[in-house]
């Protein structure tokens, strides 16, 4: 890009290097984001992507190279990119929970000080939260440790794209969607391209192509800490752009075809909440939990994960695991390495003499390691220093590691990068067809189509069951708005 259009960019990235000890996690990456532009940016787990966007927030200051906003050149800083309009929704949601809705806007929103802020305070985000996510239920006097996490995230998205004194001018947006079901991810996407339309920047991360391909004007691609490729999004395709992150794309192997009919059920449920339908979990199926987020998929798993007594039937053993699908409240042990995280799981297996048999247990990190792509110098490390999407793989190894003969899973694949999620879905069937059941809550609609069998959520009661050819995304959403598939 040329200098001229360095002043006219709102950020310009130049040359900047990263290192924490011996990972590069940025080895020269140049981006700069136009005013109107909606810039996409891509790339495996581990890629960088969280590091520049730390980066351009002014969170990290840069081992090397030069960070601009609108033609100013300086070392950057959090205070410099705020005061130029640069907000960003960060992976790991960042309210403090112990707030409110109003008291967290507050804090994000110096302007509103002074007599009558609370009152100005709730004006503002109940109208942002309308105007993003028309429908919401949201209560703006409640705490948010009280919120659902899909909930959580529309309250940070609203609160980043609110102005009081200042207008953003470049929203920055780490995996938005991770947490919202279809329906609120499209009218977040739609809140993009109108802010887009109207003269706004936003830097958008996400796993999903889809999205990355129907909202940006321009898509930037990062491998290893740099950027290999940067076009107009319309040069793209899913094909083009998994093979610019360096994965390979493979054939979806469906579910629904297996004969799995008469196989005695691992698990079974009486119908609850009103409706008709038992659930029944069979041997070596892959059980898929559709429907719009919020309406009891995640309770069901922890009624099962609970309730095993009256929930399974007999001669099933007892071993269950549980992918939590909120990472850091239940899922990750923020102090303990990346190793102690995945063999916790373990541990039964791994006691020798009521000590743990560390060689075992080196060699399992190991194992896992390589086949998750857990992209890590040492599984020695502290978990938190593993990319986001990398924290979730070691979630789910935890899970498959163990013995269990039925896997709970709370939408697991959130933040997992496209490459990794092949490799997973391929294990996923492996292991069903070993003998073990999972039972999958899952916000992407590309993952229910993977499923043996699915049953459709709504108002906290199963409103669908679809079996092979009907697991389509037309029946899942038919039966997730009226209750009937079509
Ligand atoms: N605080 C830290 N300490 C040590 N290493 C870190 C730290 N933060 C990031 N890294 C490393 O820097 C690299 C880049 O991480 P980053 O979070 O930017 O990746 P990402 O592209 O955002 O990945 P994801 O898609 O999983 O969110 C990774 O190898 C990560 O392990």
């Amino acid at each position: 890009m040329s200098i001229e259009a360095d002043h006219q960019a709102v950020v310009s990235a130049r040359g900047i290097k990263v290192e924490f000890g011996a990972v590069k996690a940025l080895d020269g990456v140049d981006l700069s984001i136009m005013p109107g532009e909606a810039l996409g940016l891509v790339g495996h787990n581990g890629a960088g992507k969280s590091t520049i966007v730390n980066v351009i927030n002014g969170g990290l200051l840069p081992h090397q190279g030069t960070i601009g906003y609108g033609g100013t050149t300086g070392s950057g800083g959090i205070a410099t990119a705020r005061a130029n309009g640069v907000r960003c929704v960060f992976q790991e949601l960042s309210l403090c929970p112990n707030l409110t809705i109003v008291e967290n806007t507050r804090v994000m929103h110096a302007g509103l000080s002074g007599f009558g802020w609370r009152q100005r305070a709730l004006s503002l985000i109940r109208a942002k939260l309308d105007e993003i996510f028309p429908g919401n239920h949201i209560d703006c006097t409640s705490t948010v440790g009280e919120l659902s996490i899909a909930e959580r995230q529309m309250v940070e998205i609203a609160i980043t794209f609110a102005a009081v004194t200042d207008t953003p001018k470049l929203v920055i947006l780490d995996e938005p969607t991770s947490s919202l079901d279809a329906g609120l991810a499209e009218q977040l996407l739609a809140h993009v391209r109108r802010y887009v339309a109207a003269g706004g920047a936003v830097l958008l991360i996400s796993h999903i192509l889809g999205e990355i391909l129907s909202t940006s004007s321009r898509i930037v691609v990062m491998k290893d800490g740099r950027v290999v490729a940067s076009r107009p999004a319309a040069e793209f395709t899913v094909h083009s752009l998994v093979e610019a992150m360096g994965s390979v794309v493979k054939e979806r192997a469906r579910g629904g075809a297996r004969a799995l009919a008469d196989a005695p059920p691992s698990i079974e449920r009486a119908p609850a909440f009103g409706s008709q339908i038992a659930f029944k979990a069979r041997k070596g199926e892959i059980i898929g939990l559709a429907g719009l987020g919020g309406h009891g998929q995640t309770d069901m798993l922890l009624d099962l994960f609970r309730d095993r007594s009256s929930n399974w039937l007999p001669g099933h053993g007892d071993a269950i695991a549980f992918v939590a699908g909120d990472r850091a409240l239940n899922g990750t042990f923020p102090l303990w390495s990346i190793l102690k995280n995945l063999s916790i799981g373990s541990l039964p297996h791994l006691a020798r003499m009521s000590t743990i048999d560390e060689r075992g247990e080196q060699a399992l990190g190991t194992d896992w390691k390589n086949r998750m792509e857990i992209r890590t110098p040492d599984m020695g490390n502290p978990i938190l220093s593993l990319s986001g999407g990398n924290q979730q793989k070691v979630l789910f190894a935890r899970a498959l590691a163990t013995r269990a003969e039925i896997v709970l899973m709370d939408d697991p694949m959130r933040g997992v990068d496209i490459g990794t999620k092949q490799e997973v879905y391929a294990i996923l069937r492996a292991e069903a067809e070993a003998g073990r059941t999972f039972v999958w809550y899952s916000t992407e609609m590309d993952e229910i189509c993977l499923c043996d069998r699915v049953y459709v959520f709504r108002d906290g009661a199963i409103v669908a069951e679809l079996a092979g050819a009907e697991i389509e995304e037309k029946n899942v959403l038919a039966a997730s708005f009226s209750g009937e598939a079509a």
